[in-house]
Formats: C-alpha cells, structure tokens, sequence
C-alpha cells in the first residue's frame, strides 16, 4: 500500500498557496518526487502520479522538491521556489544543473577524522547560504573518536552562527539527535565526502535497509533508464531529497554565500583604503594589517581567495555562456526578420 501525505505533510505552505490565481485553485499541487528524461513523478494529497512536463519546458528546468500545479497527468506550472541548490554541470563548463528545490536544511556531514576539512566546509556553508537553505554541520563517527568535543570546537570555529551535532550514524538513535529539523513539512538533504555516512545516515532517517529500489523509467523514445525515487519521507516526519546530484556540489555564483560565511575578511576588505583593493601590497590595505598583527588566520584568508577565484571563474564561464545564447537569439530573430520583409516585398 503506498502511503497518502496531506499537503501540509508533504511541505505546502502559505507562500506557495499565495502564487495561484482563482482558476488554479481548481488544480492539484503536487511535490516532485523524481525527474525523468521526458517525464516527472510527483507526490499530492490524492497519493503518487506520474506526469509529463508542458510542451516547451524541459524537466532540466523541474528539480526534485520543486512545487508544480498538475491536472492528475500533466504538470501545468512549477511554483517559485523557496531555496533552490545547484551545481556547474559536471564537464560541460558553463550550463547550471538544478540539484534540489525548496530544502529547508543542508547537513553538511563529515567525520571526526581525517575528512575533517574546514576549506571543504566553508565552500559547502557558502553553497547553503547562496542558495537560501540553513546549513547544519553533522560531525560523524563521534562514537569512534578518543576526544569528539575537541571535532566539534573546530567545527564550530569555521562558522560560529551554525550548529554542529556530534552523532553515531549507525547508532538507532541518531533520528532522535536531528528531529529538530525533521519536523513534518520540513526538507532536508545530505552533501559530504565519499565515506562520511551520508548512506547510512539517509536510511537511518527513512527507516530503509538499502536505498530506495530503482525503478523503470519508461522513456517516450522507447529507451529505458533506472532512477531512484529521490524525495524519500523521514520516518518521523519530513523529506530527504537523496539525489546523486547532491553528492557532488560545486561553487556556482556564490559571491553572496562567500561574504557570509567569510564576512569577518568581508568586513576588513571593504575597510582598505582603495575600493580595488588586491589585498596584496597597497597601503592601507585592512586585510594585510589585519593578517600582520594576528588578528587573522593566513590558512583562511588563502581559502577565501581561492573560493572567490572559483567563483568567479564560473560565473565568468556562466556570463559568457549566456552572451553566446543571446547573440544567437539576436541573429535568428534578425533572420526571421529579413525573412519575414523578403516575403512581404514578393
Ligand atoms: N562507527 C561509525 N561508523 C560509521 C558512522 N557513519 C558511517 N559509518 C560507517 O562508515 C562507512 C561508510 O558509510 P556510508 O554511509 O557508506 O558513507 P557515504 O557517505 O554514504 O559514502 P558514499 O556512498 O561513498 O558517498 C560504513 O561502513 C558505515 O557503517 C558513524 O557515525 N559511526
Ligand atoms: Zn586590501
């Protein structure tokens, strides 16, 4: 039997409702479930439905978590998110790759040993805060290490304003330890290293003994794909969105997050005397002074530059992609056009 979610189980709330206009209300809200080549799985108050996307709209342009309006079988309209996670697109240099939609919270796991990686957990917070979702770091293998407090002091130090929880994945009681943040309505999702726990924590929330059974995606051009179903309920209420996108989040356009979680160099570069400041030999430069008498770390300022090179780097890649798709708009519009005047000349 599957089970049935109510709407406000399933994460609906006011700023969704708030997006429709009196016809809509005579459709379905649903929650995307899974994002196939040529069609959508989709969770609602009346139980699972599969559903093909409007004509014109891509499913590259749908993410797992994202709200829809459907008819029972077509997706109508995807409502505007509230958060929404991605990623450059694994070798192709420029497109961006939705990974999730509308997560409440991101737990960045890592393990009290050598995955240990403030660098690491920096670009993840920064990630979270770009994308409008509360991170929250798990420190894994806590039952493991001879002094665990000493992991979470470290932890706390690369971002005061986030929680750190020591837990025991394995452990049955680890749900118990995050409740806080799966509460009914409520969307997590998990982002660490290869080995952290991610799989183990992920079930022990869903209450599953392996992950969620593939199933077949029939294609409508007869191909066939296996995917997992990836929005997967938390046994004591609220989502995980389990994607293997999500295991492999890179920095895209994340200059907001970066002054976040760096805003103590924020603070200092926006104190140097020139606006263009390179940090690096101008006189009353903050930064350097602040580096000179101790008051900060060399290692981080180092992390904060290559973050910020990364990023700028892809959202150059980024910009110029998107100039190149104007251009060309621009030349097929002026086709058209001349097209179109020939044709009125004969
Ligand atoms: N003792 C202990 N072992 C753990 C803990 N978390 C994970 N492990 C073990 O570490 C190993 C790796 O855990 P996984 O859950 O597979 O790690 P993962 O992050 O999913 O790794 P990938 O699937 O490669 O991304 C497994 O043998 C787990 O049993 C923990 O908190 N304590
Ligand atoms: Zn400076």
């Amino acid at each position: 039997m599957t089970p049935s979610f109510t709407l406000a189980d399933l994460g609906w709330a006011s700023d969704f409702l708030r997006q429709l206009d009196l016809q809509e209300l005579a459709a379905t809200p649903c929650r995307i479930a899974a994002v196939h080549r040529s069609r959508v799985e989709a969770l609602s108050a009346a139980g699972p439905l599969s559903l093909t996307p409007p004509s014109g709209v891509s499913t590259g342009e749908i993410a797992v978590g994202d709200w829809a309006l459907c008819d029972g079988t077509r997706l109508l309209r995807l409502l505007d998110r509230r958060s929404s996670l991605s990623r450059r697109a694994a070798g192709t240099g420029a497109a961006r790759q939705l990974i999730a939609a509308n997560v409440d919270t991101l737990f960045v796991v890592t393990s009290c040993n050598a995955d240990f990686n403030p660098a690491r957990l920096e670009r993840y917070l920064a990630l979270a805060h770009s994308a409008g979702v509360e991170a929250v770091i798990l420190l894994t293998k806590a039952d493991l290490a001879p002094d665990p407090e000493a992991w979470r002091a470290r932890a706390e130090a690369v971002d005061r304003r986030v929680a750190v929880q020591l837990i025991d994945a394995t452990a049955p009681e680890v749900a118990v330890s995050l409740a806080d943040w799966c509460r009914k309505g409520q969307t997590v999702a998990l982002a660490g290293s290869s080995g952290v726990g991610k799989t183990t924590l992920a079930n022990a929330l869903t209450g599953a003994a392996e992950a969620t059974a593939p199933i077949r995606d029939d294609d409508a051009k007869g191909r066939h794909t296996t995917t997992g179903r990836h929005l997967r309920p938390i046994t004591g209420g609220g989502w995980l969105i389990d994607t293997p996108g999500m295991r492999e989040l890179r920095l895209t356009d994340a200059k907001d997050g970066i002054a976040t979680v760096f805003d103590d160099i924020d603070a200092l570069a926006r104190a140097c005397r020139f606006a263009n400041c390179l940090h690096l030999q101008e006189p009353g430069c903050a930064v350097q002074a602040a580096l000179t008498d101790g008051r900060l770390d060399p290692g981080r300022l180092a992390r904060w530059e290559k973050l910020r090179r990364e990023d700028r780097h892809n959202s150059a890649t980024l910009a110029e992609a998107h100039a190149r798709d104007r251009a060309f708009g621009r030349m097929v519009r002026e086709v058209l056009r001349d097209k179109n005047r020939r044709r009125g000349d004969s």
